[in-house]
């Protein structure tokens, strides 16, 4: 797996508008093309979006720039575990050709019920709060947090209950899911340092703007790798209703679209009978203990 760069300007530059502009164009080319595709031949059935995309040949993926779930890699490629078992998966149902479309994490949900994408690949994790506006599939992971910390941890910020007890300045990304883990211990919400994406939160670390970034387990530890001045902390379950939570990740559907989701699950339960969904986790630094069994019902409550 490549690591993420370091480099915001590169970051940004890599990440944000050219590739946006590019992406949008090139969706908007799809969409013309699927427009017609669909007008051509009639027996694509309206609201059918999984027909319309066979048909179209042709999937947009909304990404958040988030290694190792989605995101562009040194050498300007779109991957990332989504990303890669989107690829499989949606040729197994007969569309060959993904276009994944950056994005900010918070625009995730607000592009894919706009039309900008048409499934969320960016591991995004399930939960009650996005249940009541999109559908998932099942898992292919579970995960717990970490966080991005200065060298050595100087604060001792573990959970949290920490962050919150010794008053260090919490940051993490927008619209994710750990602003309501710190709300939840006591972390005033309008205090929280809203960044970018996980790059953007390891140069607020090192800068000594924030004294913690949250993020996924997996997200921490690939964004310190390269990093003299920052580390992950151990992995840990953040607290739920006061009990310790494991997240799940899955792909992100619009609610009318069970037929596309459930066709989905069927080759996601499949890849996971096979081993085939491990070994493509794997290359992205998944270990044996990330599988899961979790379902998305389970997670939605
Ligand atoms: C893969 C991922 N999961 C969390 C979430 O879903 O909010 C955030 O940490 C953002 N990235």
């Amino acid at each position: 797996m490549a690591p993420p760069s370091r480099n915001p300007n590169k970051t940004e530059s890599a990440r944000a508008p050219g590739v946006r502009r590019r992406s949008l164009l090139a969706s908007a080319a799809v969409l013309g093309a699927g427009a017609l595709g669909a007008t051509a031949c009639s027996r694509v059935p309206t609201g059918d979006t999984l027909a319309r995309l066979k048909s179209q040949g042709t999937v947009r993926l909304g990404i958040a720039g988030e290694a190792p779930y989605g995101y562009i890699d040194e050498k300007g490629e779109f991957t990332g575990e989504a990303v890669e078992l989107a690829k499989i998966i949606f040729k197994r149902l007969g569309v060959d050709n993904v276009q994944p479309v950056a994005t900010d994490f918070s625009s995730l949900i607000p592009g894919l019920k706009t039309q900008q994408f048409d499934v969320v690949s960016a591991g995004m994790y399930i939960n009650k709060e996005r249940c009541q506006q999109v559908i998932f599939s099942d898992p292919e992971y579970q995960m717990l947090d970490s966080f991005i910390v200065r060298k050595g941890n100087p604060k001792g910020l573990h959970t949290y209950a920490d962050v919150v007890k010794k008053k260090a300045k919490f940051g993490t990304g927008t619209g994710y899911a750990e602003i309501a883990y710190a709300v939840d211990a006591g972390y005033k919400e309008s205090d929280i340092v809203i960044l970018q994406d996980p790059v953007a939160g390891l140069n607020a670390v090192e800068a000594g703007r924030i004294d913690v970034f949250g993020g996924t387990a997996l997200t921490a530890r690939g964004v310190v790798r390269k990093s003299r001045k920052a580390e992950a902390t151990e992995a840990f379950a953040p607290l739920v209703d006061g009990k310790k939570h494991v997240d799940g990740g899955g792909f992100t559907f619009r609610p009318n679209d069970t037929k596309l989701r459930d066709a989905f699950n069927v080759e996601i339960h499949k890849m996971k009978k096979s081993g085939e969904l491990f070994r493509v986790l794997k290359r992205f630094g998944f270990t044996k203990d990330e599988m899961t069994d979790l379902t998305a019902e389970e997670l939605c409550k």
